[in-house]
């Protein structure tokens, strides 16, 4: 019998048995063109809900539709085949129960082709996280500084800055590993307290803002390509693509104006044809 190509992926049990080795590499993308830049180099492809703001422009995560995780999954698909692919769930598709997360992440899976989805929360995710896991989709959990939380959190506030708040924080990481979730992403954590978390789970943490103990991490592409004009400190710029961006752009205006472009080689002129040929 011959493989479906989706199992040549990187596969989430293969994820979960990464503990405690080499370390995971993740990165976000949205569309055909960076999912297939980031596959050459990743473990992990995440089609973040992060593109409500960097692609759509708005002010937080929350208007990130599960129509539009589905087409930007789609795209993420297409044009990826060794990493795994993971979706979020979106805001408003899968808080009220397991069951209505169940039915939004089969939609994502099927619709997709995706391996997996990401949700947000702790200890009361768990639940929703064993009915998923049950039956047959993986589960990548997402604890600490939660952004679809941004309205009760009052902004995106760096987690366990005070020390009584980590006891709860552990605890959240403990459940969703717990409850199944095949590895777990810690976002914008106070640093002691991430190595702490990823020493004693028993899967993966991916951090993003947390600690280079993670046993992988996680960056949204276009911040750390140098496009994002504001980032949080965690984020290292690995590349001035904004700034080459605006020097190309830059230049095709001016060679427009200036009557440059289009020159010899990029105009057409075969003999022209006529009624005698
Ligand atoms: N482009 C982009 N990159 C991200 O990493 C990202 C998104 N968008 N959207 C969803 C969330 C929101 N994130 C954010 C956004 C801002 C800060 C931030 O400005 N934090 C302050 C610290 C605040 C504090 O100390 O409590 C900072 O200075 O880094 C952190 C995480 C991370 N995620
Ligand atoms: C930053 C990562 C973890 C994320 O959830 C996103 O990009 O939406
Ligand atoms: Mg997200």
């Amino acid at each position: 019998m011959s493989k479906p190509t989706s199992h040549n992926r990187i596969s989430a049990p293969e994820i979960r048995a990464r503990k405690g080795t080499d370390p995971i590499v993740a990165l976000t993308a949205y569309s055909a063109l960076t999912a297939r830049l980031v596959d050459a180099h990743a473990d992990i492809i995440l089609v973040g809900d992060s593109l409500a703001m960097v692609e759509h422009g708005m002010s937080s995560t929350l208007g990130a539709t599960l129509d539009l995780m589905i087409l930007h999954g789609k795209s993420v698909m297409r044009a990826s085949t060794r990493a795994l692919v993971v979706v979020d769930l979106p805001f408003g598709s899968y808080e009220a129960g397991p069951k209505e997360a169940f039915e939004s992440a089969a939609r994502v899976l099927q619709e997709t082709g995706c391996s997996a989805v990401k949700i947000e929360g702790g200890a009361r995710m768990a639940e929703t996280i064993d009915f998923l896991t049950g039956r047959g989709i993986p589960v990548m959990a997402h604890v600490g500084l939660t952004p679809q939380a941004v309205m009760t959190l009052g902004g995106f506030k760096i987690q366990g800055r005070n020390e009584s708040d980590w006891p709860r924080i552990e605890a959240d990481a403990a459940a969703v590993a717990d409850a199944g979730a095949f590895a777990v992403v810690l976002e914008g954590t106070l640093e002691p307290l991430a190595e702490r978390i990823t020493n004693v789970l028993s899967v993966p943490t991916i951090g993003i803002g947390a600690s280079s103990k993670c046993d992988g991490q996680v960056l949204v592409l276009e911040d750390m390509l140098g496009f994002s004009e504001r980032v949080p400190r965690f984020v290292r710029r690995f590349g001035d693509l904004g700034q080459a961006a605006d020097e190309a752009i830059r230049s095709y205006a001016a060679a427009v104006k200036d009557r440059s472009f289009p020159g010899e080689a990029e105009v057409y002129r075969s003999k022209v044809k006529n009624a005698a040929g």
